[in-house]
C-alpha cells in the first residue's frame, strides 16, 4: 500500500510539472492575444472620428471579433487543459483511495493486518490525497499567475537604451543654448539600413533662431528627436555649450533645458490649469496665468463658463486645433526652456488661427535658441538662419533672403508654395 501511495505522489507531481509547463505557454499566448484584442478595440475607439469618416465601422468591428475569436479559443483550451488536469489529478487520487481499500480488505481476509492498521494507514492516506486535491484546484490560478508575471518581469526588465536620469547638468550660468551637430550619422533602430543623417554638421548659435526646411521624410523631425535625445546618435557627436549631450542628464536636460512643441499637441484629460502647469507643476495660478498671457490664450480660456477649470476632454478633444496649440505653447513657456524646439508648429491650423498662434510663439522665442520645422515658409522668413535639408543632408543655409536670391532649393520650394513671385 505504500508503495502504491509513494508512486502516486511524484507521478501526480511530475505530470502536473510537464502539464503545467504546457499550459504556461498557452496562457502566455491566450494573455498576448488579449492584449491584442484590447489594442485593436482602443485603437478604434480613440480614432473614432477617423473610423466614422472612413465608414470603417464594420471593419473595424470585424477585426475585433476575429481578434476577439481567437483569444476566446485560446482560453477556451487554457481552461480545458486545467480542467483536464483537475479531473485527471482527482481520478488519480480517488482511485489511489480505492486500491487502499482493495489491497487493505484484501491483507484484512488474510489476517495480514488489523482493522485499526487498515484505519489509520486511510487516514494517513487521506490527508496526503487532500492536500494533493487541493494543489490540483490552486493549479490554474498558479498556472495563469506565473504566466502572467513573467510577461511583468519580462516588461520591468526591459532596459531604456537612453537611461531617465543620471549624468552632469550645466549650471545656470554657464547655460547658453549653443546646440551643434558634429558629423553626426544616424539611422532609427527599427531600420538600420536606411541612414536618415549622414555625416551631419550643423551649428545652432545661443539665442538664434534656425529653421528646418525640407521636402516631406528628409529627416526634420529627426533633428529635433536627437536634440530630444529621444535616440542616441550612430556616429559623430551632440553637443550643448560643448558638453556631448549623452553626458547630460536626459530628465534634466528635458525639464530644464528644452521646451518641444509639437504639430499636435498633446493634452491630457484634465483641466486647462493643470494642463498648462505640466510645464512646470511647482507653478501658481498666477503664474500659469501669465503663460497663458504670453501664449495668447488667456482671452478664449476667460471666455469659458468655468475658465481655467474647464475640463479639456480626452486628449484634449474639446479645444479646437489653435487653442490646443496656445495652451501646449503656454506649457512649454511656463518651463522656461534656454532651447525652444518647434516641430511644425501651425501647419495644422488655418491662416487665421496661424496668425494668432505665430503671435504667440513669436513671443515664445524671445531670448532663446530655437529650432523651428516648418512646412509654411512663410512663418519662417524672419529666421536668422534657415537651413535646407535634402535626404539628410544640408543642401542650403541663409537667410531668407540670401536663399532667395541664390533661386536653389529654397527658392523652389518657396515657389511652390507661391510665396514670393516666379520673376
Ligand atoms: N520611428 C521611426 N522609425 C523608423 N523610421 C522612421 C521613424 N521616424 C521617421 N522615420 C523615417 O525617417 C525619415 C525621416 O523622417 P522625419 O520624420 O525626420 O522626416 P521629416 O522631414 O520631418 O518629414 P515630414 O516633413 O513629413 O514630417 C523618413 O523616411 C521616415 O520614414
Amino acid at each position: 500500500m505504500t508503495f502504491v501511495t509513494l508512486l502516486c505522489v511524484p507521478t501526480v507531481i511530475a505530470v502536473g510539472t510537464v502539464f503545467g509547463a504546457v499550459l504556461r505557454t498557452t496562457s502566455r499566448k491566450a494573455q498576448a492575444q488579449v492584449e491584442k484584442t484590447t489594442a485593436v478595440a482602443d485603437e478604434a475607439v480613440s480614432n473614432i472620428r477617423t473610423v466614422r469618416a472612413f465608414a470603417m465601422e464594420d471593419q473595424e468591428q470585424e477585426l475585433f471579433d476575429t481578434e476577439a475569436e481567437l483569444a476566446m479559443i485560446l482560453n477556451e483550451n487554457l481552461g480545458f487543459g486545467i480542467g483536464w488536469f483537475q479531473a485527471g489529478t482527482n481520478m488519480f487520487l480517488n482511485g489511489m483511495v480505492l486500491i487502499t481499500l482493495y489491497m487493505g480488505g484484501y491483507l484484512l481476509s488474510t489476517d495480514k493486518l488489523s482493522p485499526g492498521q487498515l484505519m489509520a494507514y486511510l487516514m494517513a492516506s487521506q490527508t496526503i490525497q487532500r492536500s494533493l486535491g487541493q494543489l490540483s484546484l490552486l493549479f490554474g490560478s498558479v498556472v495563469r499567475g506565473v504566466a502572467s508575471g513573467s510577461r511583468i518581469f519580462e516588461y520591468m526588465n526591459l532596459q531604456p537604451t537612453v537611461s531617465l536620469k543620471g549624468g552632469k547638468t550645466i549650471s545656470e550660468f554657464d547655460l547658453k543654448g549653443e546646440i551643434e551637430f558634429e558629423n553626426v550619422t544616424f539611422a532609427y533602430p527599427s531600420r538600420r539600413q536606411q541612414c536618415i543623417l549622414k555625416n551631419f554638421n550643423l551649428k545652432i548659435p545661443s539665442g538664434k533662431t534656425l529653421a528646418i526646411v525640407g521636402a516631406s521624410g528628409n529627416g526634420k523631425s529627426t533633428v529635433v528627436a536627437l536634440i530630444e535625445r529621444f535616440y542616441d546618435v550612430n556616429c559623430g557627436v551632440i553637443t550643448i555649450d560643448g558638453h556631448d549631450i549623452r553626458s547630460l542628464d536626459p530628465s534634466w536636460l528635458r525639464k530644464r533645458v528644452l521646451g518641444l512643441i509639437s504639430q499636435e499637441p498633446v493634452l491630457f484629460g484634465t483641466s486647462i490649469m493643470e494642463n498648462i502647469r505640466y510645464g512646470h507643476p511647482a507653478s501658481t495660478d498666477e503664474e500659469v496665468e501669465e503663460a497663458a498671457k504670453l501664449a495668447n490664450a488667456h482671452d478664449f480660456i476667460s471666455s469659458f463658463p468655468q475658465g481655467y477649470d474647464t475640463m479639456v476632454g480626452e486628449r484634449g478633444v474639446t479645444l479646437s486645433g489653435g487653442q490646443k496649440q496656445r495652451i501646449a505653447i503656454a506649457r512649454a513657456l511656463l518651463k522656461n526652456p534656454t532651447v525652444l524646439l518647434l516641430d511644425e508648429a501651425t501647419s495644422a491650423l488655418d491662416t487665421e488661427s496661424e496668425k494668432v498662434v505665430q503671435h504667440a510663439l513669436d513671443v515664445a522665442k524671445q531670448g532663446r535658441t530655437v529650432v523651428v520645422i516648418a512646412h509654411r515658409l512663410s512663418t519662417i522668413q524672419n529666421a536668422d538662419i534657415i537651413v535646407v535639408l535634402n535626404k539628410g543632408v544640408i543642401v542650403e543655409m541663409g537667410t531668407h533672403e540670401e536663399l532667395t536670391q541664390k533661386r536653389g532649393y529654397y527658392w523652389s520650394l518657396t515657389y511652390q508654395q507661391q510665396e514670393i513671385p516666379a520673376g
